[in-house]
C-alpha cells in the first residue's frame, strides 16, 4: 500500500476540530493519486440527526485518533508518478487526474479531515475503517460485511462516487445503521457517450485497425466494417444511461427497441422506443447494449442459452457491469460466430486477468472501465457525492440514499419537531413497561388533516422505534436500520392515520403510541383496552405530552418526568413541589389531568435534575399517591 500526503495543513492539537469527522477516499485500483489532508468538520448542533449515537463509554484512543492524521511514518517510498501528484500545485503536467474530482475534494475539505488512499488491500481497508465517520469509494473498492464489522459502529456514511452500488454490501450497511449514498446522475451522459463510442468503434474496427497500422500494416480489406443506419439496437435496461444511449443512437439512424421490466412505457414512447420482451429484444437486434444494474437477478443473465437465442452475428456492447454476462459463454459465442463482435468496458473481475482470452479476442474491443471517466463527469460525481456525504453527516437525509427512505429536505425540515416528539414518546412509553414483559406490538397513530399521501411518516416511525429500543438495549438505531432492528427484536410496528377536519397547513395534530399485550409499571397509563398509551403534540415547536392512558395532561417532554397517580384532592401539588424543592430539584413544568373531580388524577411533573431515591420515596409515601414512576427522556 502506498499512503502519503500531497497537501497538509499545520497539524497541532489547537488546529484540530473538537468533533472531527474523517472521510477517507479509498480506491483499490492502481494509478489514482493519493491525497491526505487534515481539516475541520464542525458538527452542527442539529435539532435532528438520524445518525446520532448513543453516548459512548470513554474511549480515549479512538477519540484521539479522530483528531489526528493517520501515521505517516509507515508510508513506503512513492513512485515517480505518485510523487509528482504531491508536487506543489500549479503544474498540471505533473499531476495525474485525481480519483475524486478536485471540486468535490475541496468541498469535503472545508468540513472534515480527508485522507485519500489507494491500492489498499482488503485488510488495510478494514484496519483504517474504524477510524473514520464516512468512506468515499469508487467501483473498485469492495465495502463488504467484514468492512462494516471492522468499523465497529463508527462508520456513518458510505459515499459511492458513481452509480453502481454492487460493490457495497447494502444489507450489512443497513444492519450497521450506516447510510449508503451514491451519485446517480453526474456520469450518465459520460457512460452513454462511451457506449456510443464503443458501438461505432466496434462496427468500424477502429481499435483493431489502429493497432494494425501502428504495427506497420495497411489492411484496408481486413477492416471493412458494418453500417449503423437502419440497424436494430436493443437497449437492455432503459434507465438513465439506457435512455440517453437511445436518444443518441436514434440520431445515428438506428431503430431502437428496449427491454426493461420496470421502465415506464410513456417514457420510452416519448423517445420513440418500443419496450419489448427479453426474448424479442435479443432475437431481433443487430446490436445489443447492456444498461441494467448487477443484482442477484441479473448476474450472468447473458449465458449460453441467451446467446443461442440471439440473431446470428449480433454485436454486443457492455458498459454496465461485467457480471451480467457469463464471460465464458460470451467467449464461446464469439468463437462459434453467434456473436460477431463485442465491445466491453466492464468485466467480472477488474482488472481482468492479463491472459484473459476475452480481452485478447480479435473480435473484442475493450476499455478499462472508462464509462464514467470524463473530466466533466468526474467533477460532477465528486461534487454530487461530497454534498451527499456531508449532508448525511449533518443529519440530513440524502436524496440519493440507497438504503434509507429518501425524504426531501423540505419535508424533513417541516417534520423535524415531530421527529423529536416521536423519539420522546418512544422513550417514554418503553419506560412504562413492567420489567419482564416483552414488547411485541407497537401501534403508532398520526392524527392529521393532511391527505395520507402528503404525509411521509417513515422517519417518524423510525424515531419511535429508536426511542423504544435504545433505552432497553445496546442497539444503536437510526433511520437506516430502524426497521431491521425492530424486526430482529420481533417488534411489530404498525401505523394508523386518523384523518381530521382541520387545516392541512399543520402536518400533524398529535402522535399516539400504544403498546399492546404488555404489563405496565404504571397502571395509570393503561387505556380502556388495556394498552399502554401515550399521546403528544408539538406546541410552539416543542414536544409536549398530552395524554397518558385516559388522562389529559400537558407537559413539555424535556429533561425528566415524574408521573404520579393519586386521588384528586387539594394540596397534593404543594406537597410534591415542596419535597422536590427541599431536594434541590427544579420543577420546570407541572400538569394535572383527572377523569372527574375527586376521582383519579395524574400529575405530570417535568424536572431538570434526577431526584434522589429518597425524594422519590417521600413522594410515594404521600398517602393519596397511589403510584408513581420516574422517566428519563
Ligand atoms: N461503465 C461505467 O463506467 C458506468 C457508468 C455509469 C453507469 N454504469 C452502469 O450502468 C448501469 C445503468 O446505470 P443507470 O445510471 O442507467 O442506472 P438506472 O438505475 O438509471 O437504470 C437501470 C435500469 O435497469 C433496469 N433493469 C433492472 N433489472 C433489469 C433487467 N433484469 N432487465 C432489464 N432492465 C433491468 C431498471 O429498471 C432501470 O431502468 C449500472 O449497472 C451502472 O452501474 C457504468
Ligand atoms: O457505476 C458507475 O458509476 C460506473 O461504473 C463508474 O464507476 P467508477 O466510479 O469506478 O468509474
Amino acid at each position: 500500500m502506498r499512503l502519503y500526503q500531497i497537501h497538509r495543513r499545520p497539524q497541532t492539537r489547537r488546529h484540530l476540530p473538537r468533533n472531527g469527522v474523517r472521510i477517507p477516499i479509498y480506491n483499490q485500483t492502481p494509478n489514482p493519486d493519493i491525497t491526505r489532508s487534515p481539516w475541520r468538520w464542525r458538527r452542527r448542533s442539529a435539532t435532528y440527526s438520524p445518525h446520532r449515537r448513543r453516548p459512548r463509554p470513554p474511549q480515549p484512543t479512538r477519540l484521539t485518533t479522530t483528531r489526528e492524521p493517520w501515521p505517516h511514518t509507515a508510508a513506503p517510498p512513492r513512485s515517480a508518478a505518485a510523487a509528482a501528484s504531491s508536487s506543489p500545485a500549479g503544474s498540471p503536467l505533473l499531476r495525474p487526474p485525481p480519483k475524486l474530482g478536485d471540486a468535490g475534494l475541496e468541498l469535503l475539505r472545508r468540513f472534515a479531515n480527508v485522507d485519500c488512499a489507494y491500492e489498499l488491500t482488503a485488510e488495510e481497508l478494514r484496519a483504517k475503517v474504524s477510524l473514520v465517520d464516512a468512506l468515499v469509494v469508487r467501483s473498485a473498492t469492495r465495502v463488504t460485511r467484514e468492512v462494516f464489522e471492522a468499523a465497529r459502529g463508527r462508520l456513518r456514511v458510505v459515499g459511492r462516487a458513481g452509480v453502481g452500488i454492487d460493490n457495497v454490501d447494502l444489507q450489512a450497511a443497513t444492519e450497521a445503521g450506516c447510510l449508503v449514498v451514491n451519485a446517480p446522475t453526474a456520469n450518465t451522459v459520460a457512460a452513454a457517450e462511451h457506449a456510443i463510442a464503443l458501438l461505432a468503434a466496434m462496427a468500424r474496427n477502429v481499435a483493431q485497425a489502429d493497432a494494425s497500422l501502428k504495427a506497420g500494416k495497411w489492411q484496408r480489406n481486413k477492416y471493412v466494417g458494418v453500417s449503423l443506419v437502419g440497424k436494430t439496437l436493443a437497449i437492455m435496461g432503459f434507465g438513465k444511461v439506457g435512455s440517453e444511449v437511445a436518444r443518441r443512437a436514434k440520431g445515428l439512424g438506428m431503430d431502437i427497441i428496449s427491454h426493461d421490466p420496470y421502465a415506464p412505457v410513456d417514457r420510452a414512447r416519448a423517445i420513440g422506443v418500443d419496450l419489448v420482451s427479453f426474448d424479442e429484444a435479443i432475437s431481433t437486434a443487430d446490436f445489443i447494449s447492456l444498461h441494467m444494474p448487477l443484482t442477484p437477478s441479473t448476474a450472468k443473465l447473458f449465458d449460453d442459452e441467451t446467446f443461442a437465442n440471439m440473431k446470428k452475428g449480433v454485436r454486443i456492447i457492455n458498459v454496465a457491469r461485467g457480471g451480467v454476462v457469463d464471460e465464458d459463454a460470451l467467449l464461446r459465442a464469439l468463437d462459434n460466430g453467434t456473436v460477431s463482435q463485442a465491445a466491453l468496458d466492464v468485466f467480472t473481475e477488474e482488472p481482468p486477468p492479463k491472459d484473459s482470452k476475452l480481452v485478447h479476442h480479435e473480435h473484442v474491443t475493450v476499455t478499462p472501465h472508462l464509462g464514467a471517466s470524463t473530466s466533466e463527469a468526474q467533477e460532477g460525481v465528486a461534487l454530487e457525492i461530497a454534498e451527499a456525504v456531508l449532508g448525511a453527516l449533518k443529519g440530513e437525509l440524502a436524496a440519493t440514499a440507497v438504503n434509507a427512505p429518501m425524504v426531501p429536505a423540505e419535508v424533513l425540515s417541516e417534520l423535524s419537531p415531530y421527529v423529536i416528539l416521536a423519539e420522546k414518546l418512544g422513550r417514554l412509553v418503553v419506560q412504562l413497561v413492567a420489567g419482564g414483559s416483552g414488547i411485541k406490538g407497537v401501534k403508532i397513530g398520526y392524527s392529521s388533516s393532511r391527505d395520507p399521501d402528503d404525509l411521509d411518516t417513515r422517519v417518524l416511525r423510525a424515531m419511535v422505534t429508536k426511542g423504544i429500543i435504545e433505552p432497553i438495549s445496546s442497539a444503536f438505531v437510526n433511520i437506516v436500520n430502524a426497521d431491521y432492528v425492530a424486526k430482529q427484536r420481533g417488534l411489530r410496528i404498525s401505523e394508523e392515520r386518523i384523518l381530521l377536519d382541520g387545516s392541512p397547513e399543520i402536518p400533524i395534530d398529535s402522535i399516539q403510541v400504544h403498546l399492546a399485550n404488555v404489563e405496565s409499571k404504571f397502571a395509570g397509563a393503561l387505556s380502556d383496552e388495556g394498552d399502554i398509551r401515550v399521546e403528544g403534540e408539538v406546541k410552539d415547536g416543542k414536544p409536549h405530552l398530552t395524554l397518558v392512558g385516559p388522562f389529559s395532561v400537558d407537559v413539555s417532554l424535556e429533561g425528566n418526568l415524574i408521573l404520579c397517580r393519586q386521588v384528586d384532592q387539594p394540596g397534593i401539588i404543594g406537597k410534591v413541589g415542596s419535597i422536590l424543592g427541599k431536594m434541590n430539584v427544579n420543577v420546570n413544568f407541572m400538569s394535572v389531568g383527572r377523569t372527574a373531580p375527586g376521582k383519579q388524577a395524574i400529575m405530570a411533573i417535568g424536572v431538570d435534575e434526577e431526584p434522589e431515591k429518597e425524594a422519590l420515596k417521600l413522594i410515594g409515601d404521600i398517602p393519596s399517591v397511589e403510584e408513581f414512576v420516574f422517566i428519563k427522556l
